[in-house]
């Protein structure tokens, strides 16, 4: 399971979990301007802007996990399993495969705007990488600090949804997801007000705080996460500091973290928050922590050569960084 949420204060915030029983070993993967990406379908094409983000880097090339650019457009993409649907190649279409997508939509939109007009023309196709790996079942979040969007990819074609939470997690389709919220609107950070018997009233009490919320689903199944997550994003308040706003991010993700043991995926194997990330996208900065790293680590892409002509690659710092006070 994933989560993936949006954060606004001064600056725009996106990031996500990623949850799994394994890692596939990944980096912070900065890939400048002007990078040749090898298209398997199509011309080379080279990044007009540079990216940060999540990768598992195979020889010279990124496969993103989660990335944003230099223009402060950021995309995650998330397990779809058994709803993800690619095709063959079609004629008069931008034809790219699933681990092509990120570098191709960040690397030439600077909003959603521009990648709306992009994904018009799309298709996503059914290649994989290596034949030693998988074609990921994958849908996306892509957003900007005006707006977000979730793109499937799926039997009847490509849809895209606007997505006004900004939260992504899994399965069902994001339409279905969204539908669920309305089950839960009378729930609220306030304490409820008795309304129980009509006008026949009971004399019932809140006796605890956080009562309000009473019903918030609090398992690891991705519908319930995307309502946790949504109900704790939309309800969060924080300064708008770069240290309030990153901290009440990892926070907000916080609330749907994976804690060894507690999700099976097969006989002694247990899915886990592998990483957090929390991107500064208006300012370029990727921060993680990691399952045995609770300590937030950031990488700037400003810092670097972003006209470079290598990727930058910075290899997690796993462990727990433990400050003694005495
Ligand atoms: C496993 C990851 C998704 C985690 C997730 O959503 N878990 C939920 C599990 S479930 O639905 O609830 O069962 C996905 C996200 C991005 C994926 C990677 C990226 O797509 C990049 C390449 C793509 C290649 O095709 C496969 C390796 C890979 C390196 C992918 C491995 C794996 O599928 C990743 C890491």
């Amino acid at each position: 399971m994933c989560t993936a949420a949006t954060y606004k204060t001064k600056d725009f915030y996106m990031g996500r979990t990623l949850d799994y029983e394994c890692s596939y070993g990944e980096e912070v993967t900065i890939t400048p301007r002007g990078y040749t990406f090898m298209m398997r379908h199509g011309k080379p094409y080279q990044t007009k802007y540079a990216l940060i983000g999540m990768a598992h880097v195979a020889g010279e090339y990124p496969l993103y996990y989660d990335a944003i650019n230099e223009k402060g457009l950021g995309m995650a993409g998330l397990n779809f399993v058994g709803n993800a649907f690619y095709t063959e190649p079609a004629e008069g279409k931008d034809n790219v495969a699933q681990f092509e997508l990120i570098p191709w939509i960040l690397g030439q939109c600077t909003s959603v705007k521009e990648a709306r007009v992009l994904l018009e023309r799309i298709c996503i196709t059914n290649i994989s990488f290596h034949e030693s790996m998988p074609v990921s079942s994958l849908h996306w979040i892509i957003a900007d600090q005006d707006e977000a969007i979730t793109l499937e990819s799926v039997r009847e074609g490509i849809k895209i949804y606007d997505n006004p939470v900004g939260v992504l997690t899994n399965n069902p389709p994001f339409d279905r997801q969204l539908a669920g919220l309305n089950r839960y609107m009378g729930l609220s950070a306030k304490q409820p007000k008795n309304t129980f018997g009509g006008a026949n009233e009971l004399p019932l009490q809140a006796y605890s705080r956080g009562m309000g919320a009473l019903g918030l689903p609090g398992d690891l199944s991705s519908e319930s996460r995307f309502v946790r997550v949504s109900f704790v994003k939309m309800n969060s308040l924080s300064g708008d500091s770069e240290s309030e706003s990153v901290s009440q991010f990892f926070h907000i993700l916080g609330s749907v973290d994976q804690q060894r043991g507690c999700c099976e995926v097969k006989e002694g194997a247990y899915e886990i928050t592998i990483y957090t990330s929390c991107c500064n996208a208006s300012k370029g900065i990727y921060y993680y922590t990691t399952y045995e790293n609770h300590q937030i680590t950031a990488v700037d892409m400003n810092k670097e050569d972003l006209n470079a002509k290598k990727l930058i690659r910075f290899p997690l710092v796993c462990g727990e960084q433990i400050r003694w006070q005495n």
